[in-house]
């Protein structure tokens, strides 16, 4: 589903600040799988999503999705496979909207430029069941602007929008680290839940090594822009908490 061959990517080349954030990256990453890169600050976590949701383009090597090289295609042209979502609950929505008009937004994200979605009574009662998978009483709230939900609520529900229009890959970027545990817990549920659900291909960049157990049927970790560790499915279903710890703690 996912393959970077190579990837390089040189932040201010030539000057005294250059980067080399992402450093020669192979991945091959399959249909279903659920990643998780782990790494410490700086490591080039965020900008190997970036270059996978083509916000950065790489300064050599390629990227292919689903079998097609889109290596030098911008973001809004990847947006058919790609859905995203960010640290911050508030990036990913308008807030004085309410939550059924976050919806309708969300549903049109790759739809053709010009057409409309109207709140039919389906759509509504569509929007209305895929909240209550959620299982927080907000199929009740459609009218409320979504700007009113807490932090946790109103990832969740971003996670939901993210997935409506029948995208293949879905990308976190530490969506839990604002959060409260319980709000954290909620999110990384609605995660794994969507994930199973749409059948998704999942890579998530977290601090949060019991998260990457919990979750994760792949962990891959990051050292200055490199991936020194990728453990496979097979070998993370051996794997116990606490070698985790061991090695990335
Ligand atoms: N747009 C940019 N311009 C210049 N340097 C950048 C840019 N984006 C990232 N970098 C640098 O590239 C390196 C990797 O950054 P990146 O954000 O990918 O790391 P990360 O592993 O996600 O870190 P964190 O865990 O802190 O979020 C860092 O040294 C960072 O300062």
């Amino acid at each position: 589903m996912i393959t970077l061959s190579n990837i390089h990517k040189t932040f201010n080349r030539g000057k005294a600040s250059q980067v080399n954030a992402v450093n020669g990256v192979d991945l091959n990453i399959g249909d279903g799988e659920f990643v998780v890169i782990v790494g410490s600050n700086g490591s080039g976590k965020s900008t190997l999503l970036n270059l996978i949701s083509g916000s950065t383009l790489p300064t050599s090597g390629t990227v292919a999705l689903d079998n097609t090289d889109v290596t030098r295609l911008a973001d809004y042209q990847r947006s058919k496979w790609i859905a995203r979502v960010f640290q911050n609950p508030l990036s990913g929505t308008a807030s004085e909207l309410s939550i059924l008009d976050n919806f309708r937004l969300a549903a049109l994200r790759t739809k053709p430029k010009g057409l409309s979605i109207g709140v039919t009574d389906a759509f509504k009662l569509d929007v209305k069941d895929r909240i209550a998978l959620l299982g927080l009483g907000l199929e009740n709230k459609i009218t409320q602007p979504i700007g009113t939900l807490s932090g946790g609520q109103r990832q969740a529900l971003t996670l939901l929008m993210s997935v409506m229009d029948d995208c293949k890959i879905l990308l976190l970027d530490e969506p839990t680290a604002a959060l409260d545990p319980k709000s954290a817990d909620i999110v990384m549920k609605t995660a794994d839940q969507l994930s199973r659900d749409f059948k998704l291909t999942t890579i998530l960049v977290t601090h949060n090594l019991k998260d990457a157990y919990s979750y994760g049927s792949r962990i891959i970790q990051m050292v200055e822009g490199k991936v020194i560790k990728d453990i496979d499915t097979k070998h993370k279903q051996a794997l116990k908490q606490n070698d985790l710890f061991e090695w990335f703690g």
